[in-house]
């Protein structure tokens, strides 16, 4: 990767706002996020991550604020028209077809994409079919690929909900605590996928996660959230000798 690729600004949000009724959620927060990079959005309980996330995705409309992405303004566009332009957020949707098997959610999240009904002419199945397969692989579920998505271990949703969010072909994957509930084995496999689809795929991620020691085995960049606002923000050993951060988190952490 050039240099200059590596710092190329994908994502950029400025005096992001948004308040619910007489409360801020998300206080004016700047956020440069670069292509192909991991970059974690961290903070304790109640700091406003999800809310931004939120924000991000177009799911909520900012109270103030821009939101810049590829050059283009998304801040108040619906969430069909963001992921399109290729922001998607991985959402815990397996329950939403617990019967389909692996194969046939992605083949479901694809026709979505391309926008077409469920009774497709052969010719398009197939192809449907062979880029759902791709996809399985690319998240390591080749092998579950005709399990049940109910049947799946927790590990093996959470890839799949991956695999459903890749299906729609994103530049910038946003990840809501991709390990939380998952056994040390399999947190390891859902940190190597992502750091795969950062390096192989070029995607850009950003993650939510309240584990640390996978925060900054993982991320190339940091935010410290606190009360809506970003009270960190740098490359990840940096953040990560912050006096301030170290106080939040010893002061907030069980
Ligand atoms: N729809 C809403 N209506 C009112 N208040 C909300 C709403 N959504 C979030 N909040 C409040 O905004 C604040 C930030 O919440 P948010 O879920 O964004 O925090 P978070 O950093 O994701 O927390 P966690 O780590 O616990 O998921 C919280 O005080 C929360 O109660």
């Amino acid at each position: 990767m050039s240099d200059e690729t590596a710092h190329d600004i994908l994502l950029s949000a400025r005096g992001l706002v948004r308040d619910f009724g007489p409360f801020r959620a998300v206080d004016g927060v700047d956020l440069d996020v670069r292509s192909g990079t991991i970059h974690s959005v961290i903070g304790p309980n109640g700091a406003g991550k999800t809310t931004l996330f939120r924000l991000l995705t177009g799911i909520l409309r900012p109270t103030a604020g821009s939101l810049e992405f590829a050059g283009e303004q998304l801040a108040g566009r619906p969430t069909h028209v963001v992921a399109r332009r290729g922001i998607v957020q991985a959402f815990q949707t397996t329950s939403i077809f617990p019967r389909l098997t692996a194969h046939e959610s992605v083949c479901a999240a694809l026709v979505s994409k391309h926008r077409r009904s469920r009774d497709l002419i052969t010719w398009f199945h197939r192809g449907l079919a062979g880029e759902a397969s791709q996809v399985l692989e690319t998240v390591g579920l080749s092998d579950v690929a005709d399990e049940q998505a109910r049947a799946l271990s927790h590990g093996d949703q959470r890839a799949l909900e991956v695999a459903l969010a890749l299906a729609m072909s994103p530049r910038l994957l946003l990840l809501d605590e991709p390990t939380a509930g998952m056994s040390p084995f399999e947190s390891h496999k859902m940190v190597q996928l992502v750091q795969r689809l950062a390096k192989e795929e070029q995607l850009t991620v950003i993650l939510s996660e309240h584990d640390m020691d996978t925060v900054f085995g993982i991320s190339d960049r940091v935010s410290v959230m606190h009360q809506g606002r970003v009270l960190a923000d740098g490359p990840a050993p940096e953040v990560r000798r912050n006096a301030d951060v170290m106080a939040i988190y010893l002061g907030s952490e069980a």
